[in-house]
């Protein structure tokens, strides 16, 4: 990294142009005026987490970028760790945001033809882009060539894959981003590509800081000595389209993280956008083994780089992300400051942690990168799957451990979403899955918006079992999720797939997640992770879609089956959100709803399973209580018992009763659990044609059994506690 040059004194009056660390300590001791807030009406008073407690004011660790502040209050002078509290004004937040915006008003977005127009007259600048970019890869597309003659095109998969990294990476931020989305599209590139470039570092060469230090007091209109009481002399952080700086506010001695865009980047990604797009073009006229519109992939990810750039965007996207998920205690999301933040400079909250791809240094905290890695699986889980907006740069750069053991997240600038239709495809793909229905997984494929209706889905379909009932044959949640996704990857990409980019992505923020937990566990499986959170959506979504998808999971070929309800119930009951009274709610409503018909049947068949093995529970563990002798003279020589039963039927019927009961106890040992809710099952089995169905039961016990077992069940409890 760079070190941080020396900068103008004019317009870093507070001598920031100082690189030592020192100087650094010395402004940003407190004092004991750090302690005064602003006198700004508070509507919310927010405590920050109290920074560690130390001796001597600030202190830096040694060498820039990682300093590890400590913040005593100088003035208690006992070393007494300082609360600093943020009193936040949400009418003065609304408008510091309205500001903000409005400084962002000249922010630039794609547009193919405004780039034709500003680089069709420069053909020089053009030209020697252009040279630069078709010598690294004209080179590159030249081995392929050869490779491709030679037969060799499958066998040097991974040397390619490796130098295409170092390509993009030498021709800089487009190109990292390019490399990195590419990362993303199982149906662009194949695994060894995806793998290599998903290790693309965004650790480029730093720019100097003069021009960072510059850039803020232009943008905000405001000389640094009034912003900072202190700044790093360095960045802490190079990334691909700026560079992040730890500072301390003036104002409000808040610590903050200061991103910087490296300057003329607009101009560099304008001029390589415009360029790709003359190659998309070719590519799409000439190559034929790559199916996909180029083009429009070219624009679509052109659009999100643009995005990225325009910073009040991403300290929007902060602020939604924040307002979304941040609602757990163990997810955290920094404040953005609006007053401090413009298209090329974001001020936010500092956030104190540990990158989650270093385990030693989080576990020497005390903290376990699983509990960490599972918070970020249910997270994602809720962004992909719940209200569909999400971040879709889940890298390990991304993600702190907090030393309260948070999961932070950073970088806001590539967000997704998951259209509706989309999230409860995917929830009714996972069950197509389980149920290893391929022909249905198929046809899932036009709800997920991958094929087109009119595609015939009959040939994917023996695709999709060949892989899926070798990678199977443990359980699904047995199953290592980059298996699937490479597995899907190789189906995906044999076929005439158009994968939709958010797809892609919520993959990739899966695969990632589990290749943090693989380092902790070896054994660690995304997908039984995963579980708790389906099976509490299932259970309790009302969503017509994973309701019937709840009854194509439950019922087969007309049998209810109960191995996959008490399976559910205990994968469910581990979501911290499940509760009990929500859960059948949704097909125990549609019982009782005209549509229910067929439903109907089908629940009164069972009842009348269930009632017939309660009651030749009860009647066995009662033949049981009786004497031997006396049981061989009832039995009369019969070797199949009491009741004429084979073994399989009796041990069927034992099992099916032992496994109600267990649901039950599941049921009524949840929190919220209230009996009443199976009321529509009664009122079904009081109807008249359960009454027919209900001469089958054994011993002449019918349906009205099953009722009055029920109301038994039903009857609300007595006031006094009884012993269960
Ligand atoms: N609020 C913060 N608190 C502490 N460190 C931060 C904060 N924001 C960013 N950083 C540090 O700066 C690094 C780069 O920040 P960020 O990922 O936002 O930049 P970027 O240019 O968007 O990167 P990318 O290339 O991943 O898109 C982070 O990995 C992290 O180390």
């Amino acid at each position: 990294m760079a070190a941080g040059a020396a900068a103008p004194a004019t317009a870093l009056s507070l001598a920031f142009s100082s690189s030592s660390a020192n100087s650094f300590h010395q402004r940003c001791s407190l004092k004991g005026k750090r302690s005064k807030l602003p006198s700004a009406a508070l509507v919310e008073a927010k405590p920050v987490p109290a920074l560690k407690g130390g001796s001597s004011g600030l202190r830096g660790s040694g060498g820039a970028g990682e300093y590890a502040i400590q913040v005593v209050d100088a003035a208690a002078g006992n070393g007494a760790p300082l609360t600093i509290r943020s009193r936040i004004d949400l009418a003065g937040v609304i408008q510091a945001e309205a500001r903000a915006m409005a400084r962002a008003f000249n922010a630039s977005v794609y547009s193919p033809e405004l780039l034709a127009s500003r680089y069709g007259s420069r053909p020089i600048k053009v030209l020697q882009r252009a040279i630069e970019i078709l010598t690294e890869l004209g080179y590159f597309a030249f081995k392929l060539f050869l490779d491709q003659r030679r037969g060799l095109l499958d066998q040097r998969k991974r040397t390619r894959a490796v130098e295409l990294r170092g390509i993009f990476t030498r021709l800089g931020p487009t190109f990292v981003k390019i490399g990195q989305g590419l990362s993303t599209r199982p149906d662009i590139c194949p695994p060894e590509y995806l793998e290599e470039l998903s290790e693309l570092q965004d650790s480029l060469p730093t720019f100097p800081d003069y021009e960072a230090f510059s850039c803020i007091e232009r943008e905000l209109g405001m000389p640094l000595d009034s912003i900072y009481s202190a700044i790093s002399p360095s960045p802490i952080a190079a990334a691909s389209l700026g560079q992040v700086y730890k500072a301390q506010l003036k104002r409000s001695g808040d610590l903050v993280a200061v991103k910087v865009q490296r300057p003329g980047i607009e101009a560099a990604i304008g001029l390589d956008f415009y360029l790709l797009r003359g190659l998309g073009f070719l590519i799409n006229k000439y190559v034929d083994f790559i199916s996909s519109n180029v083009v429009a992939l070219i624009d679509e990810f052109a659009g999100r780089v643009y995005q990225e750039l325009n910073y009040v965007q991403e300290g929007q996207n902060a602020r939604r992300f924040k307002k979304l998920y941040a609602d757990k205690e163990d997810v955290l999301v920094p404040d953005i400051f609006w007053d401090y933040t413009s298209v090329k400079v974001l001020t936010m909250e500092w956030v104190d942690g540990i990158k989650l791809n270093q385990q030693e240094a989080i576990e020497k905290q005390g903290l376990r990168l699983l509990e960490l890695v599972n918070t970020g699986i249910q997270c994602s889980l809720r962004q992909l799957l719940e209200y569909g907006y999400f971040h879709a740069d889940p890298h390990p750069g991304n993600l702190l451990a907090t030393p309260e053991g948070k999961l932070a997240f950073l970088d806001f600038g590539m967000m997704s979403e998951t259209p509706e239709q989309a999230r409860f495809a995917i929830i009714g793909h996972v069950v197509h899955l389980v149920n290893r229905d391929y022909e249905a997984m198929a046809r899932d494929y036009y709800d997920l918006k991958f094929l087109s209706p009119d595609v015939d889905v009959s040939p994917i379909v023996p695709a999709l079992r060949n892989f899926f009932d070798d990678a199977l044959n443990a359980t699904v949640s047995e199953l290592n999720f980059k298996t699937l996704v490479d597995g899907l990857g190789a189906v995906l990409y044999e076929y005439p797939f158009d994968v939709p980019a958010y797809y892609a992505l919520i993959l990739r923020s899966l695969t990632v997640l589990e290749g943090l937990a693989l380092y902790a566990d070896p054994n660690f499986k995304v997908l039984a992770a995963s579980y708790p959170y389906f099976a509490k959506r299932l259970l309790t979504d009302p969503n017509p879609y994973l309701r019937d998808a709840l009854i194509e999971l439950l019922f087969k070929d007309g049998r209810f089956r109960w191995n996959r309800l008490e399976n559910l119930l205990v994968q469910g009951r581990q979501d911290r959100d499940f509760t009990a009274k929500d859960a059948l709610q949704p097909v125990l409503k549609l019982l009782l709803a005209p549509e229910g018909e067929e439903l109907r049947v089908l629940v009164v068949k069972e009842a009348v399973y269930v009632t017939e093995a309660i009651a030749f529970g009860s009647m066995t563990d009662a033949f049981n209580s009786i004497p031997q002798p006396i049981r061989s003279l009832m039995n009369n020589g019969n070797q199949n018992g009491l009741l004429n039963l084979s073994d399989g039927e009796r041990e069927r019927m034992l099992e099916l009763r032992d496994r109600v009961f267990r649901i039950w106890g599941l049921l009524r040992s949840s929190n919220n659990f209230d009996p009443s809710l199976l009321q529509p099952i009664l009122q079904v089995l009081q109807e008249p044609e359960a009454q027919q169905l209900g001469g089958r039961v054994i011993g002449g016990i019918t349906q009205r059994f099953a009722a009055r077992l029920l109301q038994q069940v039903l009857r609300p409890p007595p006031t006094a506690p009884t012993q269960r």
